[in-house]
């Protein structure tokens, strides 16, 4: 809460700048420092902030962030009133309306008396009417919002049993989807807004019951513990059951399941009343801001890491939304044994939240957090640093004034308390670290891939060239040998040819030496001589061209030699490429290692955080003390449930003091003084303390009716008059009294006195006593011999509407006595106010503008006609089509349905319906 904070003047701990600054002992407990007020904490924020986030942009209405210093506000507060049960509308329309509401003014009026109201203003008041859409968007949407966008918030029902908390919060809507109530429709909410990629919405429902936590998830998982994180104040419940949701069907399904687990005691007051406070915690994590996260940049293949590496940025809101258990005074509730234990239990947590209210609303130094879990769990949701919303629901009926009282004023002190809020942001280094560890191995891999691809590149380039030099010189040899061969065989041949012929003609020259001339033997050999030439040149020729073939083997064989050594070049550039990216892969595992050195110290720094949390957790379990004075603590519990919720205003308060000191006799005697002012300052305090049920029979005890009544009788003072027909009418609200004032006369006194009174407030209060009587059966026939009826019709003569207003109710009580009366065979013939002469004065009022006369006379008409015998007169004065416009025009449903079953069921009526040709 902060139900934490700093002390006045010293700011509150949030986010991780302030971790260091805050002291654990000083960050808790204290109201805190901000102090403006705003009306409404959603407009306050709108225009404070425009948060620029991946999910809520800057069109988002109440976009939030607090740039550190924190949203001012305070805790908003809305009352809803449930409609009359059918046992309500049974049991109370003897009485007068306890609650009007002014829903445009938001404002709530509660009848003190019958003739005097107190007025409210909440922030938002919703009549029986509202339809659960409008409650859900003025009590919680905006702090869904708020959620949202990184803070704590809390949405709290507080209010009698069965008037309407687990109706407002928990409807799952299955049958009616517009009946779905805050819990489902939050949920919607949220689950439209995250994103599946970078978010996630987690739930823990859980109860407490008895002041232990139990998981309703999880029943065999029943004594939780709450864990405070002393630097930031955090709360957490670690031993719950967490379900990450991201469908709304899974959602509603654990409702369902919870809902089945949660503990229900039966009391006097409602079968079906929880006993216990049932906590829905919603954890939303989000990811602020795409772009920072680790900047990995693509670069035409290659990757590398940026300089800037930012962690993102994690915004974690915080639902709680707390159904609580009946907030009904233990003698009320009537429970016995175990139920009583129950019940002194739940007292007991919601007079610790009631006194923690009230500790920030007065801007205590202190607040009394650790006096309950419910408080404890509420340290950082409620107020402070949270946005709060809450929701206080209340039922129409008289009978439980004091309750819806009770309940009205724990929502005035919450509206005081003031919030500041705070948001949740951290930088997600693991995430991050995370990140960057799944893009180093990607490098990596990436790298080590193309590094082999390159080797084996080279190697087959390598191989590749060598196969063709070989291959070459293999070739060149080849052709070479081929070469030489064929050169050597030509040069061979030719020698044997020449050998051949030197022969030849050396043969040829001996036998022509002997038988030729001279002559003749020497132009042969000329010859000769010639064709070796011839050959000669030939072989010369053939060896240039060997010499020429061999020349371009040779070329061939450099050229060869130069690719050779080019790819060798190309082969060491490679290495050096490897060399480099081995270099890059080293830098990157350094860089690594670097991350995982800051990673290790922050793990580090975490386990120091938790061992902190741990000490000081003991500490606090085994010395709370440390923090909460001992003797406040006793003092504490001593104080009682009603002194806490109901601090009495300054009238009411001094009237129950002065009984108090001078006791109730010294009061009545003083009816009897004869000091005029003084007995009408008497009249007027007795007339205060009958206002209270708890004093009534008190009074009447005491003599004090006897004195009032004695006090009619002998004074003709007009004050007198008003003062104690006012305590009168007061009485006249307990049955025990009413048949008291009837045997001691009071009707027949109180009707000469309206005969004769002009003033309107002593009208109105002689009327309210006398509609209170109209509504006990046992007295019906005395009241009207006793001329109470005539009494009351004559009032009208007045014509102000407050007193036709108590004249209406006590027709509609009359009428609905009279119609039991007739339904149980112990009345028959027509009603005693048609004999009176009621039905035109009913007619004529019945459609008036003044909404509290006209539905106590359409509750009458409703009622006479319930009796055929009442029919003729109905027809003959036009109620019949009163009823009819009843029955269709009616606001309340509940009586338009009383009269179209009335008009359905009485065969005089269908008659006459018909011969009209009206349907209905
Ligand atoms: N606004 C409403 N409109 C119609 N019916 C309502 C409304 N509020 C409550 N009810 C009905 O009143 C009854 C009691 O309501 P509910 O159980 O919500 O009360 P509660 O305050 O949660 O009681 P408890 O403290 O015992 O849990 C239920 O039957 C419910 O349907």
């Amino acid at each position: 809460m902060s139900f934490s904070g700093g002390r006045n003047g010293t700011s509150v701990a949030h986010g991780r700048s302030s971790l260091k600054a805050i002291d654990s002992r000083n960050s808790t407990f204290h109201k805190p420092a901000a102090s403006h007020h705003s009306n409404s904490p959603s407009s306050s924020a709108s225009s404070s902030f425009k948060s620029k986030t991946p999910h809520g942009s800057a069109s988002r209405k109440s976009a939030t962030k607090d740039g550190g210093g924190g949203v001012p506000g305070r805790v908003r507060v809305t009352v809803r009133l449930r409609p009359h049960n059918a046992e309500e509308m049974e049991a109370d329309s003897d009485y007068a309306e306890c609650v009007e509401l002014q829903p445009e003014l938001k404002r709530l009026k509660l009848r003190k008396n019958n003739w005097d109201t107190e007025t409210y203003e909440f922030d938002e008041v919703l009549t029986e009417f509202a339809s659960q859409k409008r409650v859900y968007e003025v009590v919680a949407k905006p702090v869904v919002e708020s959620i949202l966008e990184g803070y704590n918030g809390t949405i709290m029902a507080y209010g009698q049993t069965g008037t309407g908390k687990t109706y407002t919060l928990g409807r799952l809507g299955e049958a009616d989807p517009a009946a779905r109530g805050i819990m489902v429709r939050a949920m919607e909410d949220i689950l439209a807004e995250v994103s599946w990629e970078t978010d996630s919405v987690c739930v823990s429902y859980l109860q407490l019951y008895m002041e232990t936590i139990q998981d309703l998830l999880d029943p065999s998982n029943d004594n939780i513990s709450i864990v405070e994180d002393p630097k930031t104040g955090d709360v957490s419940l670690p031993g719950a059951t967490l379900v990450e949701i991201r469908e709304q069907n899974n959602f509603i399904e654990l409702l369902r399941l919870g809902a089945a687990h949660r503990f229900a005691a039966n009391t006097k007051l409602n079968t079906e009343s929880s006993r216990s406070h049932a906590i829905l915690m919603v954890q939303v994590k989000r990811l602020m801001d795409e772009r920072s996260s680790p900047y990995i940049t693509e670069n035409g293949g290659s990757s590398f890491l940026s300089k800037n590496i930012k962690p993102p940025i994690v915004r974690k809101g915080k639902l709680l939304v707390i159904d609580l258990a009946g907030s009904e005074r233990i003698d009320k509730s009537g429970s016995e044994g175990h139920a009583l234990e129950e019940a002194k239990s739940i007292s007991l947590s919601l007079s610790a939240l009631g006194k923690c209210i009230n500790a920030l609303a007065e801007n205590s130094a202190h607040v009394p957090v650790r006096d309950s879990k419910l408080t404890r769990l509420l340290k950082d949701s409620f107020g402070g640093t949270a946005r709060t919303s809450l929701v206080v629901t209340i039922g129409p009926s008289p009978r439980h004034r004091g309750e819806t009282k009770s309940t009205i004023t724990f929502g005035q002190r919450a509206m005081k308390v003031e919030n500041v809020l705070k948001l949740k942001e951290e930088c997600d280094y693991k995430s991050l670290s995370r990140t960057l560890e799944v893009q180093l191995h990607k490098l990596i891999e990436d790298n080590e891939r193309q590094q082999k691809a390159f080797e084996e590149e080279i190697e087959r380039g390598h191989v590749e060239a060598e196969n063709r030099i070989s291959e070459t010189e293999r070739k060149f040899a080849d052709a070479l040998e081929m070469e030489r061969l064929k050169c050597q065989k030509d040069y061979m041949e030719s020698i044997k040819k020449l050998e051949v012929e030197l022969l030849v003609s050396r043969g040829k020259n001996g036998s022509a030496v002997m038988a030729v001339s001279p002559k003749a033997s020497l132009s042969k050999r000329e010859a000769s001589s010639i064709t070796s030439s011839e050959e000669v040149s030939n072989l010369k020729k053939s060896l240039e061209r060997e010499s020429l073939l061999k020349r371009s083997a040779e070329e061939e064989v450099t050229n060869l030699r130069k690719q050779l050594s080019q790819s060798r070049l190309l082969e060491s550039s490679a290495t050096s490429e490897i060399l480099k990216l081995r270099q890059l892969l080293e830098s990157e595992s350094r860089q690594k290692e670097k991350l995982g050195g800051e990673i290790t110290i922050l793990q580090n720094q975490l386990l120091q955080l938790s061992i902190e949390a741990d000490e000081t957790r003991r500490r606090l379990d085994g010395g709370g003390s440390a923090y909460v004075p001992e003797g406040l603590v006793s003092a504490t519990l001593q104080v009682r449930h009603s002194e806490l919720n109901e601090p009495e205003d300054g009238e009411k308060a001094s009237v129950a003091k002065l009984s108090e000191q001078v006791g109730l006799h010294k009061i009545l005697s003083l009816l009897e003084t004869d000091d005029a002012d003084v007995r009408i300052h008497a009249v007027k305090v007795v007339a205060n303390l009958a206002a209270e049920e708890a004093n009534q029979e008190k009074i009447v005890e005491a003599g004090g009716l006897t004195s009032l009544l004695n006090l009619l009788r002998n004074l003709d003072d007009e004050t007198i008059h008003r003062v104690a027909a006012g305590a009168i009418a007061n009485l006249a609200m307990n049955e025990v009294n009413q048949e008291l004032i009837m045997v001691q006369g009071g009707i027949r006194l109180l009707s000469t006195i309206a005969a004769n009174a002009e003033d309107p407030q002593t009208l109105r209060m002689i009327a309210g006593a006398i509609a209170n009587l109209c509504g006990n059966d046992k007295l019906q026939m005395k009241l009207r011999a006793e001329g109470g009826v005539k009494a009351l019709l004559g009032m009208v003569r007045c014509g102000h509407p407050d007193v036709l207003a108590q004249v209406a109710r006590g027709i509609a009580n009359f009428a609905k006595c009279e119609s039991r009366a007739s339904a149980q065979g112990m009345k028959s013939g027509r009603s005693l106010l048609i004999e009176d002469g009621a039905l035109p004065w009913i007619v004529k009022n019945a459609n008036t503008e003044a909404s509290a006369i006209r539905r106590h006379i359409e509750l009458a008409l409703c009622h006479l006609a319930q009796h055929d015998v009442n029919a003729r007169d109905m027809i003959n004065c036009g109620a019949l089509l009163e009823l009819v416009r009843v029955s269709q025009d009616c606001s309340r449903e509940d009586i338009r349905i009383l009269a179209r079953r009335t008009l359905s069921s009485s065969p005089a009526f269908r008659t006459e319906l018909r011969r009209l040709r009206i349907d209905y």
